[in-house]
């Protein structure tokens, strides 16, 4: 422990010799502007309504927006709903206004209107006399038509509530609701604490296969594979259709018994089901983060329950997409293993013609036309225009998300966005037409804003109605960097790539004073940091730091070569690339030499903790959540073991065997390799449930620092996994960072 306990540490900063600096050193001032920053709410869902003709000829529709925002107050990320009148003629907007205040959604853990706007399904969480149930309630109007308690009625385990398999859709004809929930487990009683009957076993048999529901003996126990982080608890799901007239459950059968399936929705006509089905033998691999996984497209006829394969076998796929004249399905597809993320390609299947083509294919290199590949995790939950034609998606290209078109009997690409100068733009739903998407910029919250898409080949006409705006921080300034690595950094397989940066300053600086920075590489490591508002950053910045994010090789958005450069890399290229992205910052002159910290997260805290090893003297404070610190002592307890064989550079099959050759490696490759050079002061914060990188990680390192003396503290959240995003530790991991920075920079 660094500090005395009994003073407050904020009194203990405020001590601090005072160095001609204008950060804000305050922890009370601090928080406050923390919780000043925490009002901006973030955009997670949009629907556009049927379309209504108004008495006078004029047409309009409702369009309905969730947002989610932190509480401080109440320790709890609420989510509220606002509503939205659109008038509008065949092609633009006329008129739009919220229409109602916001209202909080408390309890809804999923809900969807039907095709024609009459009904609505809703699952809803809530506990009664302490008991967790779960409740699917049918509203017609302006009523509640139905409510099955689906906890009693035990025909399947909790219904899934997440991106990855999750999904709530009516049936073409309004008649019948799909989900997918946790398969039903046995009910289990141990051999010795039952009921005693006095029976002989044989006697017991007779009359336990006599009850309803059998209950199975010894089987208490039984280790239940889940899907890893952020997915604990989902094993096994099936897919469940509601026939809402007879208030009637069925579990679907006909699915492969090697297959999970997910993302599921109605075939034309209701005949069947399309799913994603995930294989999950031999064992079952964390998803979270890895589009890699072998999966493919299904379908299973309703009447005969045949299950046909309708994509490849040997893919991972995700985000299928009917298209509005119910022919054809999009969907991405990428290669099995190997990067986590990788560049997708966009693929159609042909619903009566049973054809499947790549509209568009991996992109290697950026094109002239600046297009990099598309990379999008999930598409928005309609992306069609309503000519069935073309397919909208937001999509990072380099460190900038942009809105794109991609025409599918071409498979030419165009951007609605990039000639805009704002940041980053979000596709939150489209329908008619009409697109729903939200903007925002390192210095500029979340806006909200409607319009049509325009004709193909008029692009560029494209012109947006702001429902909700945001002002630009007027003390904040960003701007993107590139950088070309020298010829000896050059990577001999892939040569000539580059990467960026986004550095953001405070706007005003005293003249004569010099910047303090504060570097951060993204985790992943194949992720990247776009242009876009982050409340953490935004804080910095107004309290008077700068900030690099670094998009190092490696990162999405630059090319299928970019990302392939890394693996094997890990620990020196991307460690250098981040050097000398701040090494060409630093000779800007703004900032100062000797107040620098380096703060990351996963593989952004091992990149952190390589850079304070690889640089002794160069970073002066170092914070580090979830870092990978020692690959070849995670590799048997991550929930992704493929990523350490990847990313020390080897192929990973279920069956490998570890070679002492290949641990040496990752041991070579890890930041525990460096930890004897280390002087920088090292913050930890680790969360106790997380499958990631478990956190024995963070105190194998935290040991080797005590033993060396160099100063460490260790921040323990439990109840938290890899993102650290409960809000109360998402808050105090932030106070803790900001307070460690000061203190070790002698601000
Ligand atoms: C075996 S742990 C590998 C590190 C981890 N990668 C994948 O999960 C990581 O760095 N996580 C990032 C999260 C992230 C990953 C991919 C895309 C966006 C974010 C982190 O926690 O920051």
């Amino acid at each position: 422990m660094m500090f005395s306990r009994r003073i407050p540490l904020h009194r203990l900063l405020s001590r601090c010799a005072v160095m001609d600096s204008k950060v804000l050193r305050e922890a009370a001032e601090i928080a406050q502007l923390y919780r000043d920053q925490c009002r901006f709410p973030a955009l997670c869902r949009a629907d556009v309504g049927p379309v209504i003709t108004s008495r006078y000829g004029g047409q309009y529709c409702n369009v309905y927006t969730e947002w989610t925002q932190r509480d401080l107050e109440r320790n709890e990320n609420v989510k509220f709903c606002r509503q939205y009148i659109v008038f509008h003629d065949d092609k633009s907007v006329v008129y739009s206004g919220p229409s109602g205040n916001c209202t909080e959604i408390k309890g809804e853990l999923l809900s969807v209107d039907s095709p024609s706007g009459d009904m609505k399904a809703v699952l809803r969480e809530s506990t009664i006399k302490g008991e967790d149930k779960q409740f699917l309630e049918i509203w017609h109007k302006n009523r509640k038509l139905k409510c099955l308690n689906l906890t009693t009625l035990s025909k399947h385990g909790k219904v899934y509530e997440d991106d990855q398999f999750g999904c709530m859709v009516w049936s073409h004809s309004e008649t019948h609701l799909l989900y997918v929930a946790e398969k039903k487990r046995p009910k289990t009683e141990s051999y010795f604490q039952g009921p005693e009957t006095g029976l002989l076993a044989d006697e017991e048999e007779t009359i336990k296969t006599d009850k309803k529901e059998e209950t199975v003996l010894g089987q208490q126990f039984e280790y239940y594979e889940d899907w890893g982080e952020a997915l604990v608890n989902k094993s096994s799901p099936v897919l469940c259709v509601l026939d809402i007239e007879g208030s009637n459950i069925t579990v679907l059968e006909g699915i492969p018994a090697n297959i999970s399936p997910g993302q599921a929705f109605w075939a034309p006509n209701d005949t069947g089901l399309v799913f994603v089905g995930w294989w999950h033998e031999p064992f079952r691999l964390g998803l979270k983060y890895c589009a890699n996984r072998r999966s493919s497209l299904f379908y299973v006829d309703l009447a005969s329950g045949k299950c046909e394969q309708l994509s490849s076998n040997s893919s991972a796929v995700c985000s299928p997409r009917l298209s509005p004249d119910l022919c054809r399905i999009v969907y991405m597809e990428c290669g099995v293993f190997g990067p986590h993320q990788q560049c997708n390609r966009l693929c159609m299947y042909d619903w009566y013609t049973k054809q499947t083509s790549v509209v568009v294919d991996v992109v290697q290199r950026a094109r002239e036309d600046g297009f990099t590949g598309i990379y999008s995790s999930m598409l928005s939950p309609r992306c069609w225009s309503a000519d069935s034609q073309r397919v909208l998606m937001s999509c990072a290209q380099r460190c900038r998300k942009d809105l794109l078109v991609v025409d599918t009997s071409t498979g030419e690409v165009t951007s609605l966005t990039s000639q805009s100068e704002e940041g980053s733009w979000n596709l939150l739903n489209i329908h008619r037409d009409l697109m729903v998407v939200s903007c925002s910029s390192p210095n500029c919250p979340p806006d909200l804003r409607v319009g049509f898409l325009p004709e193909k080949g008029s692009e560029s006409k494209m012109s947006w109605v702001t429902l909700e705006e945001t002002q630009p921080q007027a003390d904040i300034s960003w701007q993107t960097l590139n950088f070309s690595p020298p010829p000896e950094e050059d990577n001999s397989q892939y040569p000539g790539l580059d990467f960026n940066a986004i550095l953001l300053k405070p706007k005003e600086m005293t003249a004569g004073s010099k910047l303090p920075l504060i570097v951060m590489p993204h985790g992943g490591p194949h992720s990247v940091l776009v242009s876009e508002w982050f409340l953490s950053t935004a804080v910095l910045c107004k309290m008077g730091f700068s900030v690099l994010l670094v998009n190092y090789r490696g990162s999405l958005g630059f090319g299928q070569d970019n990302i392939l450069s890394l693996p094997g890399n890990i620990g020196t290229q991307d460690v250098k690339d981040v050097q000398l992205a701040v090494d060409s910052v630093l000779k800007q002159g703004d900032f100062d030499k000797q107040k620098i910290a380096v703060v990351g997260g996963s593989h952004g805290g091992f990149l952190a903790c390589h850079l304070i090893g690889q640089y002794p003297e160069f970073y002066k404070a170092c914070v580090a959540r979830n870092p990978v610190t020692n690959l070849a002592s995670m590799i048997g307890s991550t929930d992704i073991p493929d990523w350490c064989m990847v990313e020390a550079g080897y192929e990973y099959n279920t069956d490998i065997h570890l070679e002492p050759a290949i641990l040496e490696q990752m041991l070579n490759k890890s930041p525990i390799k460096h930890v004897s050079k280390v002087k920088t002061p090292v913050l930890l914060m680790l969360g106790e449930d997380d499958k990631r990188v478990p956190s024995k990680q963070g105190i194998e390192y935290y040991r080797a620092l005590k033993a060396l003396q160099v100063p460490v503290r260790l921040l323990w959240y439990p109840g938290n996994n890899h993102s650290l995003s409960k809000v109360d530790a998402e808050s105090d991991g932030f106070m803790n960072t900001a307070l460690w920075i000061i203190q070790h920079l002698s601000l």
